[in-house]
């Protein structure tokens, strides 16, 4: 466990460990200013048991004589009160180190999760394709918050009450050893064995809290997700029952855990009231039954057991929840580690556009998924004209939406080159190239928000230029249907849109590739889900832009391409015949028959 945390130690940045260790100073100010609050209660109560030590030649006796007192119940008072002003100043002390210690656990917590989310964003798009947003999420949130609360927060409350009962325990060393290595002894034995049982089911609870969490992260992803199919199949009860079993397992865990840190304290309070009981009867028997001599080490005792059992129990479960949540750690540790090298990701428009002036080209590329042995493209080579309407067509699987990706610049070949206008495109030319494509894809995401956030997709709604939505907007025919709606375009949409039709979840997306004015328009079966008169609808708003944009477009349907000025057939991950519809359809057997089945 203390490997992990030393290994949690070096992911944080420099600025963090540098407030920690400064915030180490606050800490051991902390404990001496306890050890000085219990430590004061001693004179006052030696003086409480023994008013006759006012008249001697003692410490206490020349301070009254100083104080020019006259009674000394005037100076008992006095003394009293002076007492809880040190025990006041202990508790300041106290409470800002605790407040501090809190925020900066909260803090590191905070920019722990937002490191990672800015990791995934910033991964390439095989990494969304290949994995699952719920477990990203599941990660940013849940995963994260655990490692904030329950691994770097116990460490900080460890760390201060740690040392607080090192100081401690060393006051009362210095002040009766016998007392302090009893007490030692008694309750970190008795800690320490209970932590020494509890561990292996406290790592097990912090597995099964992981991946139960895990479990119930994808039943929602799932259940919410896929509502449609789950109201039409009947799978509600198969979706409850196992997200009841997962939560109860969860929960269990995670209970037990709560309790095998909490619960020891009754033990422990049984065990430090015996000590007093035991600890009195010593001293009866050691001074001779004299109060005057036992009150004010009992008081110091007693106020310093006070301190130090919450600080044994703190500690103690502390390291239980630690040790109940650290698997949180491991599964974040690698992403954690990677996202220390986070590059600070510009904002997009900084790069400006690439205008292509002749040609976009895909020179001979190959290109594998990783993992996978076939290439999904090999040996590819298309030429697309600046401003003409090009048709990608195939049989399913034939590389059109790889072709599509690589065109995108979302993924990377293996081998051949992006090329606008002969320049092969990487680094900024490529963000900038990126900049000037709008894309349309066959399943439109709409955020919960109203239609023009949606248009103007991911900008905060006071950056949004409304005058290049309602101008996207009209282009992608939307004028009619806004008109209808009492609210325009500040009507919500409604997570995943439900309230639309999908030819106008279509042409948001359409409007959304034209709110930047994209030269380039992608749509990769943007249409193929919708009635042929909204689709004609659609179409008819794409070819509003020939001549003056460069559209690509894939399709199943022959008839969505048959305006387009060339089409590029695909077939085993390359172009087997390229020409307009009417010429393919002439020569080329394959075409024809996919007309004839369309
Ligand atoms: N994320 C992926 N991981 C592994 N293989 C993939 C992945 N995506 C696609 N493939 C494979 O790459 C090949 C080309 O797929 P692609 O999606 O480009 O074809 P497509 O012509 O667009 O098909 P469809 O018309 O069915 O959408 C297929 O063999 C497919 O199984």
């Amino acid at each position: 466990m203390f490997n992990r945390v030393q290994r949690l130690w070096k992911l944080l940045t420099r600025e963090q460990r540098k407030k920690l260790l400064s915030l180490q100073v606050l800490v051991v100010l902390m404990a001496f200013a306890e050890v000085a609050g219990v430590a004061a209660i001693g004179p006052f109560m030696a003086v409480v048991g023994d008013i006759g030590r006012l008249e001697g030649d003692g410490t206490l006796a020349q301070l009254y004589q100083a104080s020019g007192m006259e009674t000394p119940r005037q100076f008992i008072f006095w003394l009293g009160v002076a007492v809880i002003i040190a025990l006041a100043g202990a508790a300041a002390v106290s409470i800002y180190v605790t407040w501090r210690l809190s925020l900066y656990a909260q803090q590191v917590g905070a920019e722990l999760s937002v490191r990672l989310f800015q990791h995934y964003m910033q991964q390439p798009w095989l990494f969304h394709a290949s994995g699952s947003s719920s477990q990203l999420i599941n990660k940013v949130s849940q995963e994260a918050s655990r490692v904030t609360g329950s691994v770097i927060q116990p460490l900080m409350k460890m760390n201060a009450k740690g040392t607080l009962a090192l100081v401690m325990t060393t006051a009362i060393f210095i002040f009766n050893p016998v007392v302090a290595i009893a007490g030692v002894i008694l309750f970190g034995i008795a800690y320490w064995g209970l932590f020494h049982t509890a561990r292996k089911r406290l790592a097990s609870n912090g597995k099964t809290i992981s991946s139960t969490s895990r479990v119930r992260f994808k039943l929602m992803n799932e259940g919410f997700g896929g509502i449609k199919d789950t109201l039409l199949l009947g799978r509600q009860a198969d979706f409850n029952q196992r997200f009841e079993v997962t939560s109860r397992k969860f929960a269990r865990a995670k209970g037990v855990t709560i309790a095998l840190s909490q619960v020891p304290r009754y033990g422990m309070e049984l065990l430090a009231f015996g000590a007093v009981i035991f600890l009195v009867l010593y001293l009866l028997a050691a001074y001779e039954g004299n109060l005057g001599d036992i009150l004010p080490i009992l008081s110091i005792y007693a106020l310093a057991g006070f301190k130090l059992l919450p600080a044994f129990q703190q500690i103690y479960a502390s390291l239980a929840t630690i040790k109940g949540n650290i698997a949180s750690f491991d599964i974040l540790e690698e992403d954690l580690t990677a996202s220390k090298h986070n590059i600070q990701i510009q904002h997009a428009y900084k790069a400006g556009k690439l205008a292509p002036k002749q040609n976009i080209t895909l020179d001979n590329i190959h290109f594998c998924y990783p993992g996978t042995e076939k290439k999904a493209l090999s040996g590819l080579t298309l030429e697309i004209p600046v401003n003409h309407v090009i048709g990608l067509v195939g049989s399913s699987g034939s590389g059109k939406s790889t072709t599509i990706d690589i065109l995108l610049g979302l993924i990377t070949p293996q081998s051949g080159a992006l090329k606008v206008d002969g320049e092969p495109l990487s680094g900024q030319a490529l963000r900038a190239w990126q900049n000037n494509v709008g894309f349309v894809s066959q399943s439109i995401f709409l955020s919960d928000a109203s239609i023009r956030e949606n248009i103007a997709f991911g900008l905060p709604l006071e950056e949004i230029d409304n005058e290049r939505v309602e101008k996207a907007a009209k282009m992608a025919l939307l004028d009619e249907f806004l008109e209808r709606l009492p609210d325009g375009l500040d009507t919500g949409v409604g997570e995943r849109g439900i309230q639309l039709s999908g030819g106008q979840r279509q042409r948001i997306g359409i409007a959304r590739a034209l709110y930047d004015d994209a030269d380039v328009l992608v749509l990769d079966e943007a249409t193929s889900s919708l009635d042929g008169i909204t689709e004609k609808l659609v179409m008819d708003a794409i070819h509003n832009f020939a001549g003056k944009k460069t559209i690509i477009m894939i399709a199943h349907r022959l008839a969505t391409v048959k305006q387009c000025d060339s089409i590029y057939l695909l077939a085993d991950g390359k172009v087997i015949d390229q020409g307009s519809h009417d010429e393919l359809a002439a020569r080329n057997d394959m075409f024809r028959r996919m007309a004839e089945h369309a």
